[in-house]
């Protein structure tokens, strides 16, 4: 049986603003960094140790990753991050603020563009600031790989290949291997393991900061997950999580 350490970072600046963040930079809040060094203590106590750690190129998952790390005194575990870990590219609904967008256009149209499989939020046009071409970490992508927005459809599409040839690989020849990731990024690969149909995965939502264990056997196909925490606090988390799309009481 192998086991695969899933971890959605940190609260961010911009999950305690309530703001839709997909590519945007932003980095942990404090209570961000306090979730991670408890991730970290976690996965210490419960005798978790890492052969390889991957992450996006967004900071507040790298910087989850080196505090966990820091927890676990094992800073010296390889990291590989790459872009196809990133969060799903919110378009131009990058900035705006949840509740508000809801506020304007409706509970309802805010939980298609939250969660539906194959629904893509507004595009950002190519013209943006915030345009990742521009972007120097984006700098070796070909031009088609760049998004100006994506369905969660469109993540997992560009999250799998890497699964596939890297981190899949790794497990199967008996590595430890810890992802630090993003909700969406790893619901990509959460609907991916689980064979989760396109319609429960708009149920789907994840806490940040706490440890996602998968047990798989030797084809990579789950036997069960959990988290590690309590389970009254892992339910309200994601009950937070589903609720921040909401129009607000
Ligand atoms: O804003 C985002 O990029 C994501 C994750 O924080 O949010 P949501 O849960 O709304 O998909």
């Amino acid at each position: 049986m192998k086991k695969l350490v899933l971890l959605r970072h940190g609260e961010s600046t911009w999950n305690q603003e309530n703001r839709f963040t997909g590519w945007t930079d932003v980095d942990l809040t404090p209570k961000g960094i306090e979730e991670a060094q408890t991730a970290g203590k976690l996965l210490r106590d419960h005798g978790f140790a890492f052969d390889i750690a991957h992450t996006s190129v967004l900071k507040r998952a790298i910087r989850t990753l080196w505090i966990t790390l820091d927890e676990m005194d094992r800073m010296w575990t390889p990291v590989e991050l790459n872009w196809r870990l990133n969060e799903r590219h919110y378009g131009a609904l990058q900035g705006l603020n949840k509740a508000e967008t809801a506020q304007q256009y409706g509970d309802e149209q805010v939980l298609i563009w939250r969660r539906s499989y194959d629904t893509q939020p507004p595009a950002m046009t190519a013209d943006d600031k915030r345009y990742p071409g521009l972007d120097p970490r984006y700098k070796d992508l070909a031009k088609n790989e760049i998004p100006l927005t994506e369905s969660l459809k469109d993540t997992v599409a560009r999250f799998l290949p890497y699964w596939d040839q890297v981190i899949a690989p790794q497990i199967r020849s008996g590595k430890n291997v810890i992802i630090v990731a993003h909700g969406n990024s790893l619901r990509a690969l959460i609907k991916h393991l689980d064979q989760i149909s396109d319609q429960d995965i708009l149920n789907y939502n994840i806490p940040t900061g706490i440890p996602l264990i998968y047990e798989l056997d030797d084809d990579l196909k789950p036997i069960q997950n959990y988290y590690l925490g309590e389970t009254a606090a892992v339910e309200q988390a994601m009950f937070t999580v589903a609720n921040q799309g909401k129009v607000k009481a």
